[in-house]
């Protein structure tokens, strides 16, 4: 399918207590008026989708990046959003996956709370909500709703002519309301690997994919029905290993982020140029997982840059 529906926003963030005791400096411009960002004391721009700056607030970040996403499900298209950035720069924050209950949430939890709006307006329809949270660490799949110690909770990606790209085994979770999905959330959250990098001293070491299952069906009418995949996508922070400090466990771990961020870049450039016929959806286990869920796809950056005295 030819892409205009892949998009690009690009978000600041401040600078945080470590880099002020430290004088760095915000080193990054937004062009006023422009989806442009510039690189202070230089003539070097480039232009994006969206640009947001240190000061936007998350509610502002959702409604102008995110919320006309949410209204593409529910006319039955796959949705996909991913945020990509250094180690640190800010994409479980504005993700929101890490939900502790606060006020100043994420993208996630807010997604949440709209898809649960709609479905309550849209009368006419009986509407099925399901979640599933995966985390691809290593190039193994683990299942962060299940029950179970975590090396028995590998789960692998199988291809079906019929349903298309599956997870065999996968735990499903039919939600009734946003405190039940807000709880899994957590839930699964608390279950993912992180580490310490010099960069970050909770770093995400894996890729985390909560999907929304949305399936809607006009009452009395069973040929109408519908169901959308909606993935929300925080990935493991993209990385020199020079910067991070990385050696032994954590190096591999960043090879294996990085080769798979690596087809993941490719893959959405191909689909945005809409012109090749091939695409290595099979080169890494998120390509092939996200393969039949980017009819429209958010692709969101995260930029903590700064330089250091
Ligand atoms: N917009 C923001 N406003 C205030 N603080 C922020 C913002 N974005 C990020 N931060 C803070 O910056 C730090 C790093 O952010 P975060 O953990 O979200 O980065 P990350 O990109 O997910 O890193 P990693 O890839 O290593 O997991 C955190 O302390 C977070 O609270």
């Amino acid at each position: 399918m030819a892409h205009e529906c892949v998009q690009v926003a690009v978000r600041i963030r401040p600078l945080v207590q470590s880099e002020i005791n430290t004088g760095c400096q915000v080193c990054l411009d937004v062009v006023p008026g422009e989806p442009q960002v510039q690189l202070r004391g230089t003539e070097k721009s480039f232009t994006y989708n969206h640009v947001f700056g240190a000061d936007i607030e998350q509610e502002d970040f959702y409604n102008t990046a995110v919320k006309g996403m949410v209204d593409n499900i529910f006319k039955g298209y796959n949705v996909t959003i991913l945020a990509y950035g250094q180690t640190g720069s800010g994409k479980t924050h504005s993700m929101g996956t890490c939900y502790n209950g606060g006020p100043n949430m994420g993208v996630i939890p807010r997604a949440i709370q709209d898809i649960f709006k709609i479905s309550e307006a849209k009368q006419e329809y009986d509407i099925k909500v399901s979640i599933s949270f995966l985390e691809l660490y290593q190039e193994q799949l683990y299942d962060l709703l299940m029950d179970k110690p975590r090396s028995q909770c590998i789960v692998d990606i199988r291809e079906d002519s019929v349903k298309g790209i599956t997870v065999s085994g996968l735990t499903e979770i039919e939600v009734n309301n946003i405190t039940e999905t807000f709880e899994c959330l957590t839930r699964g959250s608390l279950r993912r690997a992180t580490g310490a990098t010099a960069m970050n001293a909770h770093s995400s070491r894996s890729h985390a994919i909560f999907t929304i299952y949305i399936r809607q069906e006009k009452k009395g009418d069973p040929n109408s029905a519908t169901i959308a995949k909606f993935h929300l996508v925080d990935l493991a922070g993209s990385e020199r290993s020079k910067k991070t400090g990385a050696t032994g466990e954590r190096f591999k771990e960043g090879v294996n982020i990085n080769k798979g961020l690596l087809a993941l870049g490719n893959v959405i450039s191909l689909l945005g140029e809409g012109k090749s016929t091939y695409i290595g959806y099979r080169d890494s286990k998120l390509t092939r997982l996200l393969q039949d869920s980017l009819d429209f796809i958010q692709f969101y950056v995260a930029w903590g840059i700064c330089q250091k005295p």
